[in-house]
């Protein structure tokens, strides 16, 4: 059955003013019934509207199916969007919201709220609880974990701090990302939660920045999980809220920040701006997610392409300095909207199943499919456990694993058991030939009771030895079938894998199913191949990459990007794939190749022609002059300023709907060609200058903020190879 999909929603919060903050009451809330704007509740076809900074005449319009103004409420947010998932979780389906926005848009506020005005967190675990009785079916246990990630390090929030060690992520053997060590406190009360949750947020890294006195320095998942048992089927549903409070983008220059705080900023513009990768590369139906390139993204997975339902409450400060971050939020959100999931039952059938032994996986029957809101799959009910059945994925097992001694299968071992007459058990199923030829002839007659119970003891020790000696040949076969394949996976031709497979698969035995899976464990192999190659080719390079000093990597880098532009241009992508990828492991940190390399991947997938952007020229001057600033931190900018401008030299007409549905009005088009040439220009030119040339025509002087906005583009071009 394909699975049914779900498209993240995304509700968009507009924050009140706070005192000193400077708002030119520019950006409203529309619904669709009050064209006026600033009405307070949200509905369908609502939109936000913001100026362009630059073009104060053009408008840019979000549309999103939640929109709530500065005076909405922290109930009516609950209520709208937040509450009708809580069913969702009492299905047995794992949600996730998160809240995005720019430092100090009120994240916090929205997920965590007040004493006098709870967020999202303490109301919904007032719900979980209303709604924890409500079928009888079930007997239903409520449980908490809290993490942050700091850094791009994970701990457990629930643990005194000088007890929290830094916790890894891993996968089980079914692809479920989890952390590993997390606790999970066990929950009878809301007043319970409440003292838990007020002691852990305590915790979390939380400092002063120029921008927010209480700014989080960290993002923090707090999970509530739903044991369902359901006694009289013997079957768990698990459901699951994952409710993320991110740390916000923050812009250096306005955040003030010492050298501690510029480190926390690094690695919390980093993992936003993979955030931002994850879905670009979602939209475009990349063949590789970086979802391994941060903490973050790794552990929100599930929640972007993966099989939960998401929401995502975009959080908008209304302030004239935070304009560009509000455009780069909005940006994302309208992306994020497109991001697909498929979310699916977690249910676990609790009566004890053999472990499926290959030769047996025929015999084993799937957990009967439950009726829920978006297709059925039985999947891992806790981070460490894996998904049993595999109904909707083909298990992908390695045979020599298949091949391990388990309970079930024909060499299992089996306990000693009692004789119909009483005496010393032997092993089951093990044929002992003395007492079978004893039996065939005159046992019992002319022999003592003692002669008996000596063959007895003789014919055990023998099957004892035979099964120790079979043992230890299996534990030979595997260890042998494990280098084998060790060996197979060095040598890079293909097809130099089977060996080891067939080895370890005993003769006779492949059923149908058995070959498809040896066919599943040799792709497998093969790929595993090819990632080890690739790895080694990496890795070659970024030994090289690591000696070089930063100038002649970026020259390098460099070099590779333009060979590869000529590849690219040829139509001979495949091998443009492979220089941008060597680019890659020189300037790690461009976001355009990234995105680059994302783009080609998916032409050579799906077999598409790629039509690279025009190169950049070399002879025009940037019209304004700004600081040189390298810092990682204007990478996000980068990356979203990108697609407003886009969006807007697209706009012939007065309003054009955007790559990702958002909208651009313009009201004197003149005006705006001129100002989108100059945009342009911008984005040209610098490239095609060396840092050297750059640096000298950048002053140091301050900027209005009009300025800042541009020179933001400026920065974020000078860390950027003409890709
Ligand atoms: N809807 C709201 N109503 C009233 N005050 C709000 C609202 N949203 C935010 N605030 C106030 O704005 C300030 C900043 O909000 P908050 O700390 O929640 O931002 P944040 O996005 O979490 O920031 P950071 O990313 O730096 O942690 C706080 O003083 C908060 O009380």
């Amino acid at each position: 059955m394909a699975a049914a999909t779900h498209k993240v929603k995304i509700a968009a919060r507009l924050r009140p003013k706070i005192q000193g903050e400077i708002d030119d009451d520019s950006i409203k809330v529309v619904h669709a019934s009050d064209n006026s704007g600033g009405s307070t509740s949200s509905s369908g076809g609502s939109f936000i509207s913001v100026p362009n900074p630059r073009d104060p005449t053009q408008i840019f319009k979000f549309p999103f199916s939640s929109c709530y103004d500065q005076d909405s409420s922290q109930e009516e947010i609950y209520y709208n969007d937040v509450e009708p998932l809580l069913d969702v979780v009492y299905s047995g389906v794992t949600v996730t919201i998160f809240a995005y926005g720019v430092t100090s848009s009120g994240k916090t506020h929205t997920m965590q709220g007040t004493k006098h005005e709870p967020g999202v967190i303490p109301r919904v675990v007032r719900g979980m609880f209303e709604k924890k009785d409500v079928n009888p079916q079930y007997q239903t246990s409520l449980s908490v974990s809290y993490m942050e990630i700091y850094k791009d390090e994970v701990y457990d929030l629930l643990v005194t701090r000088e007890n929290a060690p830094k916790l890894p992520v891993r996968e089980n053997d079914a692809g479920v990302v989890f952390v590993a060590n997390l606790s999970r406190v066990p929950l009878s009360s809301v007043e319970e939660f409440d003292s838990i949750y007020t002691a852990a947020t305590k915790h979390r890294s939380v400092g002063a920045t120029n921008l927010n006195r209480a700014s989080s320095r960290s993002h923090a998942v707090l999970t509530i999980e739903a044991t369902m048992l359901d006694l009289d089927s013997n079957t768990t549903l698990l459901g699951k809220i994952n409710l993320v409070d991110l740390a916000g983008s923050e812009n250096n220059k306005l955040t003030g920040n010492d050298p501690s705080r510029m480190a926390e900023s690094a690695a919390i513009n980093k993992s936003l701006s993979v955030l931002g990768q994850v879905v670009h590369a979602l939209n475009i139906g990349a063949s590789r997610i970086p979802y391994r390139n941060s903490k973050l993204t790794r552990i929100l997975q599930d929640a972007l392409g993966g099989s939960s339902v998401g929401l995502l409450i975009c959080n908008l400060a209304p302030g004239l300095k935070f304009r560009q971050d509000t455009l780069n939020t909005l940006n994302f959100a309208v992306r994020t909207k497109n991001v697909e999931n498929k979310p699916v039952v977690n249910e676990r059938d609790n009566r004890p199943v053999p472990k499926p032994h290959f030769a047996a996986v025929s015999t084993i029957q799937p957990t009967a499919a439950k009726p829920a809101p978006a297709v059925l799959q039985a999947i891992s009910t806790t981070g460490s456990s894996t998904k049993s059945g595999s109904r909707s994925r083909p298990s992908l097992v390695p045979v020599s694993r298949l091949h391990r001694p388990s309970i079930g299968g024909p060499n299992a071992y089996q306990p000693f058991a009692i004789q119909p007459n009483g005496r010393r058990g032997t092993l089951l199923n093990e044929k002992i030939p003395e007492l079978e030829e004893d039996r065939s002839g005159n046992l019992g007659l002319g022999l003592s009771e003692k002669e008996i119970n000596e063959r007895i003891s003789k014919a055990v020790e023998a099957a004892v030895e035979a099964e120790v000696t079979r043992r230890l040949a299996e534990r030979e076969q595997q260890r042998a079938a494990e280098e084998e394949r060790a060996r197979a996976a060095q040598m890079h031709a293909a097809g130099s894998n089977s060996a080891s497979g067939e080895v370890a698969l005993p003769s006779g035995v492949l059923t149908p199913l058995l070959k498809r899976h040896k066919d599943l464990d040799d792709e497998l192999k093969n790929r595993l191949q090819e990632l080890e190659r690739k790895y080694e080719q990496g890795s070659k390079e970024t030994q090289l990459a690591d000696v070089l000093s930063p100038v002649s990597k970026k020259k390098t880098g460099r070099a590779y990007v333009a060979l590869a532009r000529a590849h690219s241009e040829k139509g001979d992508l495949r091998v443009a794939l492979e220089l941008y990828r060597k680019a890659e492991t020189y300037v790690p940190d461009n976001i355009k190749l990234k995105e680059r390399i994302i783009e080609i991947e998916w032409a050579v997938k799906n077999d598409r022609e790629y039509v690279p952007s025009p190169k950049p020229k070399r002879k025009s001057k940037p019209k304004k002059k700004a600081k040189s600033n390298l810092s990682q931190d204007n990478y996000m900018a980068d990356e979203e300023r990108m697609d407003v401008d886009k969006l807007g030299a697209s706009s012939k007409e007065n309003l054009v709907v955007g790559e990702f549905g958002m909208e651009v009005t313009n009201t004197e088009t003149p005006k705006i060609k001129r100002s989108f040439a100059d945009t342009e220009d911008l984005g040209k030119e610098l490239p095609a200058m060396t840092p050297l040339k750059r640096q000298k025509k950048t002053p140091t002087a301050n900027v209005s903020s009009d300025e800042e906005n541009e020179s933001a583009v400026m920065r974020t071009q000078e860390i950027n190879i003409a890709v």
